[in-house]
């Protein structure tokens, strides 16, 4: 089993130096070719609007958009989880829709205002550090979206079947248990 980090920008390293904490094989994904490589996907944080740029330069963002339709595991977080929502509400931008969710990009205020809170998360028995930088808020989602983590009644982590998005870092984080979630995730587990 191999895990790929979306390399195109971001803060992609840090997801693969957690992954290769959790003893799993990763790789950076940069082509469609690379893509067909993997057993599952995480697309890092940075900046929504640059990274669906590239991706549609260089072919994965029609490529990762069948894949996720076929089944392939995903993990978002931050600008990620923006990708992967099926609506941005206040600003003009495409995304996979791979999740039944709407954002509000930047909703917890610049970068300035950053926070970290503890969260409590579905099936961990204790609490999460939850790092926010520029984060997005999710303002809507469906009845077949699972919210695992909430915070002042704004869900901060979901699933959808093979979607897990989080508008947290845990990648800047000592722990691995989210990403050990969505490894499980990735082995059908
Ligand atoms: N840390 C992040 O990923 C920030 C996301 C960024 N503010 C965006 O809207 O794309």
């Amino acid at each position: 089993m191999q895990i790929g980090v979306l390399g195109v920008q971001g803060d992609f390293r840090e997801h693969k130096l957690m992954l290769e904490r959790l003893g799993i094989a990763s790789k950076v994904v940069r082509t469609p070719e690379d893509l067909n490589q993997v057993d599952g996907l995480i697309i890092a944080g940075g900046e929504s609007t640059t990274m669906i740029r590239i991706m549609k330069r260089v072919g994965l963002f029609d490529e990762l958009k069948n894949k996720i339709i076929k089944g392939l595991p995903v993990y978002g977080t931050c600008a990620g989880m923006i990708l992967l929502s099926a609506y941005v509400e206040n600003y003009l931008q495409e995304s996979l829709g791979a999740i039944d969710i709407h954002v509000i990009r930047n909703a917890y205020g610049r970068q300035v205002d950053s926070f970290v809170e503890p969260l409590e998360v579905k099936g961990f028995d204790r609490p999460f550090e939850g790092i926010f930088i520029r984060a997005p808020k999710v303002v809507k989602w469906g009845s077949s979206v699972e919210v695992l983590s909430e915070l002042g009644g704004a869900p901060v982590m979901l699933r959808q079947d093979n979607v897990l998005v989080s508008s947290f870092h845990p990648e800047l984080t000592e722990d691995p248990r989210v990403h050990e979630y969505f490894v499980n995730m990735a082995k059908g587990a």
